[in-house]
């Protein structure tokens, strides 16, 4: 009797997993994010989410907030780590970021950028630089910044099975030839050029590509002329997906920090924080913290009895 129960039960859950293909549900059971599960987001129309994490904690909070992906962006080099620009960052440094944010993601697909110096100078120091961040740092693809002149590097890396997301518009690892963070794609000319350049990037095979800081049609444009998403920051409503630095998103970066205009501040959490620590400092002062009983351990009576018996002794 209690066998066939729960055989039906069994054969009931294994009907309702047959039909219940639609992401939502593989979501619920704690999938990891597969290219395919991307894939399919885009598809069906459904916008992609996706936040940057720096560390464990940043990339438990990501991950337990069912972010379709996790970046591990080079920004961290500034948000975490105080560095004045990206490209101040090596990449064991940035490697050993990766690898300490991935044992917190279980669920998101994970992307890393591929930090300055790791992947210009030639195909094969891309490739190495990708295989240590995919076996090392326990991501599922990676990120670079370029136009066509990338597109070979482009081309060999998912040709070897990394999953590529491109990057362009406002790429901050050339901020010197850009003369700054500045937007991108103002003028015909740029607008064009930008237009053809995520063709050529669809083209050498990349799954996605960031759109930074570009103006909202333009982004409008280039997602309706290509069949893979486009992951905007500044770019408006109109891409496949969004992406901001969670540090932004979360208030962490305090007064004097610059945030740019695109941001959404869902949180003031630099605040929040330093509220919460005067309170500590306040309490610690006050001896309110810690409470006897509460923050405290306990010893036997017996045990404190006899070691102040001894210590008369002596
Ligand atoms: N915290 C943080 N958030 C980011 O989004 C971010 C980083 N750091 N570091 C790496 C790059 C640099 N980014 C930036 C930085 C500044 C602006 C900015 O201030 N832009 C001006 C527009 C300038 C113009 O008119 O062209 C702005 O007012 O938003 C934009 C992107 C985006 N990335
Ligand atoms: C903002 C995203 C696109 C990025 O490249 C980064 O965080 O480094
Ligand atoms: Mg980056």
């Amino acid at each position: 009797m209690y066998r066939t129960r729960v055989l039906r039960g069994i054969i009931t859950n294994l009907r309702s997993f047959k039909t219940s293909t639609s992401l939502q549900s593989a979501h619920k059971i704690s999938q990891k994010t597969s290219i395919n599960t991307i894939n399919e987001l885009y598809k069906q129309n459904s916008k992609l989410s996706v936040l940057t994490a720096h560390d464990y904690i940043s990339g438990k909070i990501a991950n337990d907030s069912d972010v379709d992906i996790v970046l591990i962006g080079d920004s961290l080099a500034m948000v975490a780590l105080g560095y004045k620009d990206t490209n101040e960052i090596p990449f064991d440094e940035f490697l050993y970021h990766c690898k300490s944010v991935s044992r917190a993601v279980s669920k998101s697909f994970l992307i890393a950028d591929l930090p300055f110096g790791s992947y210009e100078s030639s195909i094969s120091k891309a490739i190495e630089s990708s295989v240590q961040l995919i076996s090392k740092g326990r991501v599922n693809s990676v990120k670079l910044e370029g136009g066509i002149e990338i597109t070979p590097t482009i081309k060999k890396l998912t040709d070897l099975g990394i999953p590529v997301c491109g990057h362009i518009g406002l790429t901050p690892q050339r901020l010197n030839s850009l003369g700054g963070f500045k937007v991108q794609g103002r003028s015909v000319d740029n607008a064009l050029k930008l237009i053809e350049t995520a063709k050529q990037l669809e083209n050498a095979g990349c799954f996605a590509m960031v759109l930074e800081a570009i103006p909202s049609e333009l982004a409008k444009i280039i997602t309706e002329n290509i069949s893979i998403p486009t992951i905007g920051i500044g770019a408006g409503p109109y891409t496949s997906g969004q992406v901001l630095v969670q540090a932004d998103l979360l208030g962490l970066g305090g007064k004097d920090s610059h945030v740019p205009k695109f941001v959404k501040q869902y949180l003031n959490g630099y605040g929040a924080s330093v509220e919460a620590v005067k309170n500590y400092v306040r309490e610690v002062k006050d001896v309110k913290f810690p409470v006897v009983g509460k923050h405290t351990y306990k010893i036997n009576e017996n045990v404190l009895e006899e070691l102040e018996k001894k210590l008369e002794k002596q």
